[in-house]
């Protein structure tokens, strides 16, 4: 969310990465809902039963993008059980919406159910003419323990909102765009934690003098048709952690494109800083 910079959808569905969540997965699922979930239950004791520093040390790969940008992947994050748990939490209380967007002059239904929650008192965010509602921590507490997992497998960060998105099957997805936005600053840090159907998600390089603020628009047009943007894919597993870094805002644009195959449903949950 953010910074829409391009909206048009992926011309590969069906190509690339499978998105399935494994029948195995889906089983110990539906095994698991016989039994109702408070946020109690789902709360605290698991959270601290794992030391999430050490999943990173044990499991992270960094890719470097280049000029200052970087991108920290962790695939077993989360330990699976605690990962369905919080899954089946966020999916039946979170209040999801699908708000109408305006996009280049044209009213259009959000691909996907989305939610805001950040601290009190923080300078609003908007995005495709939305002003999403700001929620609390404090109505859904086992935020603040994904939260406190984040902070601390992440040290020295400091997020003060979440943008969650459900993605309900593989029609659902996000379109190429960026999160530069004034209010993360330069260099922002976003956390993003996925629970439920893996997903892929794309990084792809912008266009040279693409960058926001930019109005060079003959240079631009003349860059763009000899420019084949560098990409780079990451499979977003259930339980799985990825961190954009650095300028990755300025410099690239991601996307979770439309996959036939994704039958189940992801939520992902961006970790952000709103500067004040
Ligand atoms: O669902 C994802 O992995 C990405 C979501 C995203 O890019 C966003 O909320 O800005
Ligand atoms: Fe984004």
């Amino acid at each position: 969310m953010g910074g829409f910079l391009a909206t048009t959808d992926l011309p590969h569905g069906g190509e690339g990465t499978v998105s399935l969540a494994r029948p195995t997965m889906r089983l110990q699922r539906s095994l698991r809902l016989v039994g109702s979930l408070s946020s109690g239950e789902v709360s605290t004791s698991g959270a601290r039963r794992f030391d999430p520093s050490e999943s990173v040390e044990r499991g992270k790969t960094i890719v470097d993008l280049g000029n200052g940008s970087e991108v920290l992947h962790v695939p077993r994050f989360i330990p699976t059980e605690l990962s369905w748990k919080w899954f089946d939490y966020l999916d039946r209380n979170i209040p999801w919406s699908r708000p109408t967007l305006r996009i280049f002059d044209r009213d259009s239904i959000q691909p996907r159910d989305s939610c805001y929650v950040a601290d009190e008192g923080l300078p609003k965010i908007s995005y495709s003419g939305h002003t999403p509602h700001a929620y609390s921590w404090n109505d859904y507490p086992p935020l603040r323990d994904i939260l406190d997992v984040v902070h601390r497998a992440l040290p020295g960060s400091s997020f003060n909102s979440l943008v969650l998105n459900r993605y309900g099957g593989g029609n659902d997805h996000v379109s190429w765009h960026s999160d530069e936005e004034v209010v993360y600053g330069p260099t922002p840090d976003i956390a993003s934690v996925t629970f439920g159907c893996e997903r892929e998600f794309l990084l792809k390089k912008k266009a040279p003098g693409a960058s926001k603020g930019s109005c060079n628009e003959p240079a631009r047009k003349r860059a763009k048709s000899d420019f084949v943007p560098e990409q780079h894919s990451f499979t977003l597993k259930h339980g799985s952690l990825l961190v954009m870094r650095g300028y990755t805002q300025r410099d690239w644009v991601h996307s979770v494109p439309k996959r036939a195959k994704a039958m189940s449903t992801r939520i992902n949950l961006t970790f952000r800083c709103v500067l004040l």
